[in-house]
């Protein structure tokens, strides 16, 4: 089993908590309330090691930070040695995009972009112009609470090297993935390096065998194959 830190960020009210009970609870609460602090919450998934189908047991253990301005110090205490973070914004709100780029560009100078993978996520797509989740055009133009464009969103994202979704925690759309995408990720990154270990383990448990072999050899044992 492989375990990688993950942390939440982005501005109150834009969905962090409520992404997160949707993967791991996969439920929706209207009237969530504001977190304080932090919260941490685990979930395990599988993904498949691409070359040999295998699968991979991944465990997240993720951080679920309060938005509001005055925990915003607390911040780097869950951000320091994550793996990944779901950077979140609002659909529905120019501002909280705005603040998802300040916490890249924070992640980026303090934490480092080669060491972190990062996550841009447009959280409340059920109140957008998704046809999936609409009826008629009419109820669309109606309901349409869309302010912040998936090109300016997805534009920025490649511009910074960041991965990105647009999703609803409330019917579920495009959560499940976002969490897959980061475990496949994160074994892809970290691939490299469990392969080496095995190898050295590998080399060392062969080394090991061939010095069993090089002390058994007794001319005065009868038992003795090789002498
Ligand atoms: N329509 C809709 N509402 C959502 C969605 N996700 C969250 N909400 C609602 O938005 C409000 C805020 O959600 P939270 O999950 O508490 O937001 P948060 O980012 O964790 O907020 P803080 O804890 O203050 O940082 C709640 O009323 C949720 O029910 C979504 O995908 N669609």
């Amino acid at each position: 089993m492989l375990q990688f830190k993950l942390v939440l960020l982005g501005d109150s009210s834009v969905g962090k908590s409520s992404i997160v009970h949707r993967f791991v609870k996969d439920s929706f609460d209207e009237l969530r309330e504001s977190t304080i602090g932090a919260a941490f919450l685990a979930q395990t998934i599988k993904i498949k090691d691409t070359e040999t189908q295998e699968d991979i047991d991944i465990k997240f253990e993720i951080w679920d930070t309060a938005g509001q301005e005055r925990y915003k110090s607390l911040a780097p205490m869950y951000y320091r040695n994550a793996n990944a973070a779901l950077v979140v914004y609002d659909l529905t709100q120019k501002n909280s995009l705005s603040k998802a780029m300040s916490w890249v560009d924070e992640l980026k100078s303090k934490v480092g972009d080669e060491d972190l993978v990062i996550y841009l996520v447009g959280n409340k797509l059920d109140l957008c112009d998704n046809v999936e989740n609409r009826g008629g055009k009419e109820q669309e133009e109606e309901e349409n609470k869309r302010v912040v464009t998936t090109q300016e969103a997805d534009s920025y994202a490649k511009d910074q090297g960041l991965l990105f979704a647009e999703i609803s925690a409330k019917t579920g759309q495009g959560v499940k993935e976002v969490f897959q995408t980061i475990g496949e990720k994160l074994y892809e990154i970290k691939k490299p390096e469990l392969l080496a270990k095995k190898n050295r383990e590998y080399g060392r448990n062969s080394s090991e065998a061939v010095d069993i072999n090089i002390q058994r050899p007794n001319t005065n044992d009868p038992t003795s194959c090789c002498s």
